[in-house]
């Protein structure tokens, strides 16, 4: 793996302040982009060790500290696929893993756990800012690989992930027997393909099918469904928060998704509207995205978990804020100045 992680900065997060005991670390009203950038690697040891994990597994602290400086050091700077996005998605794992008791109660085994925490901190690994149809559409080195599988950036996702764990002093699995790692790493494939949209998309009939049944632990069907499930949720963390971060979000993905519009001009190719700068409205298409994505997945969610009801208000809450933006949006867009900087203006 040809990144490098200097040892002084492995040895400086192994003495990281755990003292930093920020309130509410554990509970769905925290966001996790407050924590300061440089403190987020001790907060992932801090969730592996909370959640028991590095005594369970017999992670070797330095390779679980040199881990996460490759996964981190794994992520570009792009506006919103970047390393606090992974941060956040963990946090969110963690949430789930603490609030719901999931293992405890039964809905995931230790070693499930384990690795449903790893594949949200590797699940975006290298993402470049453009997502799969771009790679398809101008032929990117990642489509002649994984194209003819689909879920081109997923399955780039997961081959960095790999190499990491095959990169001297990273293997945090390396205590699991045969079995245990083989499986690990067929948990690690399946939740971070589950990240693709377009395959959430596909498995929302057999999610709606295991919601209304009623969840049977003892069907490895369900089982499936349920993680990915998870990894989506915990992908789409940022629409459970308060107003600014799901205005935040959207800011920095609508960076992503113009410039990947703007490339695509400029390639000769005509980008979808929700890629093109000049015809999208982002709170009409953040209040589609809300009713025909996440308000779904989450109302399965709480359907399972009656205790995310309150975050289902609070995802409708920050969808009407966009309706009433929408609104606004049209009013002064036939005046010319665009509703984004009214809407940012708002408190
Ligand atoms: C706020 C918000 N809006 C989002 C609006 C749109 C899309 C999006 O990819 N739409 C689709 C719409 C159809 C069918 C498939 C494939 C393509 C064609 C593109 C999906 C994602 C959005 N998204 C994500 C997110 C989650 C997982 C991966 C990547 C991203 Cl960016 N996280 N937050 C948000
Ligand atoms: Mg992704
Ligand atoms: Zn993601």
């Amino acid at each position: 793996y040809h990144m490098q992680v200097e040892e002084e900065d492995v040895q400086a997060l192994l003495n990281c302040r755990d003292d930093h005991n920020i309130k509410d670390f554990d509970t769905f009203s925290f966001c996790p982009r407050t924590v300061p950038y440089r403190h987020m690697p001790c907060y992932v040891l801090k969730m592996f060790a909370d959640l028991d994990f590095i005594r369970r597994w017999k992670i070797r602290k330095n390779v679980l500290a040199r881990f996460i400086l490759y996964v981190k050091k794994g992520y570009r700077d792009a506006p919103y696929h970047n390393w606090m996005h992974a941060f956040s998605v963990a946090h969110f794992a963690y949430l789930l893993m603490k609030n719901l008791n999931l293992v405890r109660d039964g809905y995931m085994s230790s070693l499930q756990a384990l690795v449903f925490l790893v594949s949200c901190l590797c699940h975006d690994i290298d993402h470049r800012g453009t997502n799969n149809s771009f790679q398809t559409k101008c032929g990117t080195i990642l489509a002649s690989l994984y194209s003819s599988e689909g879920s081109v950036m997923e399955r780039h996702h997961l081959a960095q992930s790999m190499c990491i764990l095959n990169t001297e002093g990273c293997n945090i699995f390396e205590n699991l027997s045969s079995e245990e790692y083989s499986e690990a790493l067929d948990l690690l494939r399946n939740n971070i393909l589950a990240t693709d949209l377009a395959s959430h998309f596909r498995s929302v009939d057999e999610q709606r099918e295991v919601t209304k049944e009623g969840y049977d632990k003892n069907n490895p069907k369900n089982r499936k469904i349920l993680h990915a499930m998870f990894m989506t949720c915990c992908d789409l963390n940022d629409q459970t928060k308060n107003w600014r971060v799901s205005k935040q979000t959207a800011e920095q993905i609508y960076d992503e998704f113009f410039s990947q519009g703007d490339l695509e001009k400029s390639m000769g190719t005509a980008p979808i509207e929700m890629m093109d700068r000049e015809r999208a409205s982002i709170p009409d298409l953040q209040v589609q995205f809300i009713t025909n994505l996440v308000l779904p997945l989450f109302t399965n969610l709480a359907t399972l978990f009656p205790s995310m009801q309150s975050i289902v208000h609070i995802i409708e809450r920050n969808r009407e804020i966009w309706r009433i933006a929408t609104a606004v949006f049209q009013k002064y867009s036939e005046k010319g100045m665009t509703g984004m900087d009214i809407l940012l203006n708002a408190h």
